[in-house]
C-alpha cells in the first residue's frame, strides 16, 4: 500500500510489510489542537482489524531507556497502535514472522508529542522503543488483552538485528535484558 492521507491520520507504509506510520492531523486553534489517536475506517486502510481490547499508558522518565522487543504469541497475539504523547521516542518494530518476506526487517521511526506519530504494528512484529527525552508517556492500543504468559520477546541488543540505537542504552529492566537472541535458535513466529 502507497501512502494514503485521510482525513484524520497520513498513513504511510514503512520497511516492514504491513508497519505503518500514522500521523495524526491537529485540528488547532487559537486554544491549542484536538487530534483523534484512533479511528477504526481510516486505520482499517492499514490493516488494523477488530475492536480496542486495552489500552495502557507507560511513562519512561530517563532518556536513553530501552524498553522491549516484545510480542505477544497465539492466541493473544495482538496488533498495536503505539503512540507518544509526551516527550519523544526512537521506536522500532521487527518483523518475526517466519514466511514473511521482510522477515527479521526493522523498521524505525521518531515519535514525539510535536510529530503526533504513532506507529500500527500487526501480529508477528516486535515492538520496543528508546525514550530520547525525559519523561516519555505512550499510549498503546491493543487488539488483544494481556496474557502474561503467551508474552514473548528478542534482546533489543541483538546484534543479528542490527537495531541503531541513538542514546546510550540505559534502564533495561532485568526481563529485557534476559530475553532471547536469534542465534539462540529462534525459528520465526507462524500465526
Ligand atoms: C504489557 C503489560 C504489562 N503489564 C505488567 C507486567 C509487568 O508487571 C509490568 C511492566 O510490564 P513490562 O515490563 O512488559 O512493560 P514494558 O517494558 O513497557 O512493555 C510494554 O512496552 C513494550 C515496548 C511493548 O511493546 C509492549 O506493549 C509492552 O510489553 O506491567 C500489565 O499488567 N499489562 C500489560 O498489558
Amino acid at each position: 500500500m502507497s501512502s494514503v492521507s485521510g482525513n484524520r491520520f497520513l498513513i504511510e507504509p514503512t520497511a516492514i510489510a504491513g508497519v505503518y506510520t500514522v500521523t495524526r492531523r491537529k485540528l488547532a486553534d487559537e486554544r491549542g489542537f484536538l487530534s483523534r489517536l484512533f479511528e477504526p475506517e481510516e486505520l482499517a486502510l492499514a490493516g488494523w482489524r477488530g475492536p480496542i481490547a486495552q489500552i495502557n499508558e507507560t511513562g519512561t522518565a530517563r532518556a536513553g531507556t530501552v524498553r522491549g522487543l516484545h510480542y505477544q504469541t497465539p492466541p493473544h497475539a495482538e496488533m498495536k497502535l503505539v503512540s507518544c504523547v509526551a516527550g519523544s521516542i526512537h521506536d522500532v518494530a521487527v518483523d518475526l514472522r517466519k514466511l514473511s518476506p521482510t522477515y527479521l526487517r526493522s523498521a524505525a521511526v521518531e515519535l514525539s508529542a510535536e510529530n503526533g506519530r504513532a506507529l500500527l504494528i500487526p501480529e508477528g512484529c516486535a515492538h520496543g522503543f528508546q525514550a530520547l527525552t525525559d519523561d516519555v508517556r505512550m499510549i498503546y492500543l491493543h487488539t488483544a488483552p494481556y496474557a502474561a504468559a503467551y508474552e514473548g520477546g528478542i534482546d533489543a541488543l541483538d546484534p543479528a538485528l542490527r537495531l541503531h540505537w541513538p542514546l546510550p542504552v540505559i534502564n533495561r529492566s532485568p526481563r529485557d535484558e534476559a530475553l532471547p537472541r536469534i542465534a539462540s535458535g529462534f525459528e520465526g513466529l507462524t500465526p
